[in-house]
This record gives C-alpha cells, structure tokens and sequence, in this order.
C-alpha cells in the first residue's frame, strides 16, 4: 500500500527526516508518534508533496510520488495540524472544491456533504466565512474535507486537536469504520490513550530517526513505562 523508503530531508542545512522506511499496509490505521520536533509533520508534509524530499521515495499502490504526482495524489486526503482554509470560500464552497477536485458524482457529493455536515453539528454553517468560524469549527470544515472522497490513503494529523468531546468521538468512529472497509490511515496524536484506542501499530519518531516501531500492544507496555 504505502510504502516510504529511505526518506531523507533537508530544510536549510538541517537533516529533519533521517533515511525513515516504514509501510502502511491497506486497512490498518498506524500511529506516528513523537516528542514535539520529531519530524512528524514533516513526514506526513513530505507524502502530500507539500516539502520537498532530498533523497528517497514514497510509493502508493505501486504509484511513485516522483513519476505520477497527480495519479498518485488523488489516492490521499490529509487533515493537517492547522486549518488551511481559503478566506474567501465559503464552508459549502470548500466542500465543492474538495469535490471536484476529487471527481465525486453529484448525488455521491450532495449525500456525503450533508450527512457529513449533520455529523459534525456545522450544518447550519455552509454559507458562512472561514472567519466567522471558531477555530474548532475550522479544524471541522477541513476535516469533512478530507473525509468527503473515498481515498485509499488518509494523513491525520493530530485530528482530535480543537475538536469538543462529541466531535472527536464521532471522528474516531468515522475513522475505525473507513479502516474496516480498507482505507488506511497515517495518525498522529499526542493523545496517546486515542492512539491506543485507534491504531493497529506505532512508529516512534526521535530526532527525525525511526526510533521503534511495533504493534499496538507493545506500544502500551510502553506507554505504561512513560518513555514517551
Ligand atoms: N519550514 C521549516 N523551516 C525550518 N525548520 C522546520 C520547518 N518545518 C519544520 N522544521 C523543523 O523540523 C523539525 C520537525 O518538525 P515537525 O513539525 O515535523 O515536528 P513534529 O514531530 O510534527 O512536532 P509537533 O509534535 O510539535 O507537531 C523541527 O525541528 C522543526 O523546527
């Protein structure tokens, strides 16, 4: 499914990532934690193309990042830390955008907007700025984004960030489901109980290295340990 090789960065003269190789098999959810620096937004950063990588390569479903950008970006949706809303979109126009940029029919978009919308408690909200949202509201106009194609692949990072009790519950729920019927997910959270609950297995991130890596369970005899 996905696989990262030898994925090296750079930013100015600073290795960031440091030769990461891991892979996401389809329908498990994986948990990328670290210290705050670790490289964690970097790497999901890197996968969607946003930075630049200095060496190495990102494959999904055998589509090479370098060779077949745009075949292999509408394989992936990402909810990055921060919001990244444009200002002069409204919450339905966003949803249109995200739509059409990934080729969902009408009816396909219409359904899933809407019940989306309703999930989340924004409904009432379509025709509003990004600037007369909350900041939680943001963080779930570009959630619903994310989630509104049905791509192989979904980068989360920290999702749970901003959102109330009832969001991040339903958002959990949201995600567990997609896993079940074959979507992978890369996570990040610093909420290591959720990551507990979520992921199938974590890769421990330090200094830009792959530090550890193993399943869920092991993760939580290491968490009772504190290391993290
Ligand atoms: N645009 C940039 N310019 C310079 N340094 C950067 C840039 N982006 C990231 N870095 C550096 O790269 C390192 C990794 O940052 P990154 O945001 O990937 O960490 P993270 O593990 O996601 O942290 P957090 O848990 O705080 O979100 C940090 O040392 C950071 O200062």
């Amino acid at each position: 499914m996905l696989e990262v090789k030898q994925l090296t960065v750079e930013i100015g003269k600073e290795t960031i990532l440091d030769n990461i190789n891991f892979n996401v098999s389809k329908g498990s959810v994986v948990g990328l934690i670290g210290h705050n620096g670790a490289g964690k937004s970097t790497v999901m950063k890197t996968i969607m193309g946003w930075q630049e990588k200095k060496d190495g390569s990102v494959i999904l479903n055998q589509v090479n990042q370098d060779q077949s950008f745009i075949n292999f970006k509408k394989q992936l949706s990402y909810i990055p830390e921060e919001p990244f809303l444009l200002p002069e979109l409204t919450t339905m126009q966003h949803f249109q955008l995200y739509g059409q940029s990934y080729q969902l029919d009408e009816d396909t978009f219409t359904a899933r907007a809407k019940r989306l919308a309703e999930q989340f408690e924004i409904a009432d909200k379509m025709n509003e700025y990004p600037e007369s949202l909350s900041k939680g509201m943001r963080q779930k106009v570009q959630t619903i984004c994310a989630l509104l194609p049905d791509v192989p692949l979904l980068l989360i990072d920290e999702p749970f960030m901003g959102l109330d009790i009832y969001a991040s519950q339903d958002l959990q729920e949201i995600l567990l489901e997609k896993a079940n019927k074959g979507t992978s997910i890369l996570l990040t959270s610093h909420q290591l109980e959720k990551m507990e609950e979520m992921a199938d297995s974590y890769i421990m991130l330090h200094k830009g290295k792959v530090e550890e890596e193993g399943s869920i369970k092991e993760f939580r005899s290491l968490s009772r340990r504190n290391v993290t």
